[in-house]
């Protein structure tokens, strides 16, 4: 794996970093969750464009998309739109999703777009090639939001992905034991070993909170956490995030220094 420089960030260097969602539906709730989010220590902030109220209304998004863009500074803004089949709010046509994708990119007010992997292979390489182009950043993105494919599954997946040439990747899943949680840390560790791109993995739900954690030991660049702890299974909050990611850095070195 290589660092990814995302705007002043590099994904995979130090500790992982903090990505925060807004999944507000309206521009005025945006632009304020957007000042809070500067209130903490978060790292980067994804979009939630499928929570988005107006998502028919192109113009309404390019222009809400700038106030967050301005008001973010040095934050980097990742939008992701995603069918309710990935666990998303709305569902959204093939040729919308590209249009929408498309526009962000060409007015240059996202820092990387996501990809998902369940859109036809055409848009995904279109799109992919539309973002460098213009030098937006790419994540390419699965989710398994019924349940965790079996490890040698996981570890396909992210080489799949890996070969879509997007400049880093998601994995999200749900986790039904203990097993799955293991499976998709290792799964991270294995193909971060033999690809270029950072990876990202996350498993939902009460059983999948160490992934939110853990990342700097298997390998998982960037994590998700809420502004304040939510009643969401598995969730934490930026601080409490940052607490642990620290605390682990922390004694990481002190035990490195030991030796
Ligand atoms: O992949 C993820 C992880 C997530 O679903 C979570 O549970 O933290 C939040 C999403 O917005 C993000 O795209």
């Amino acid at each position: 794996m290589k660092p990814l420089k995302l705007k002043k960030l590099h994904l995979g260097m130090g500790v992982p970093k903090i990505c925060v969602s807004i999944t507000e539906s309206d521009p005025l709730a945006i632009v304020a969750f957007a000042g809070q989010i500067l209130t903490t220590s978060a790292d980067i902030v994804e979009w939630r464009l499928d929570y988005f109220d107006e998502i028919n209304d192109s113009e309404k998004i390019r222009e809400t998309a700038n106030l967050l863009h301005n008001i973010l500074g040095d934050l980097p803004l990742i939008v992701s739109l995603r069918n309710p089949s990935e666990g998303g709010h709305q569902t959204v046509s093939d040729a919308a999703y590209q249009q929408l994708i498309s526009q962000l990119i060409t007015s240059h007010t996202a820092n990387a777009v996501e990809i998902n992997w369940s859109r036809p292979a055409p848009i995904r390489q279109q799109l992919a090639n539309l973002a460098r182009v213009n030098q937006v950043l790419t994540l390419g993105s699965y989710y398994s939001i019924q349940n965790t494919p079996d490890y040698d599954h996981l570890v396909q997946i992210l080489t799949h992905l890996a070969r879509e040439q997007t400049n880093f990747l998601k994995l999200t899943t749900m986790p039904q034991n203990d097993q799955d949680v293991l499976n998709l840390m290792s799964a991270n560790l294995t193909v971060s070993e033999k690809i270029d791109q950072p990876i990202s993995t996350i498993a939902l739900g009460p059983k999948g909170t160490a992934t939110r954690i853990a990342g700097h030991t298997f390998h998982s660049v960037m994590t998700y956490a809420d502004l304040k702890r939510s009643s969401v299974p598995g969730h934490l909050s930026v601080e409490e995030t940052r607490q642990f990611l620290n605390a682990m850095d922390e004694t990481g070195l002190n035990v490195r220094g030991a030796m």
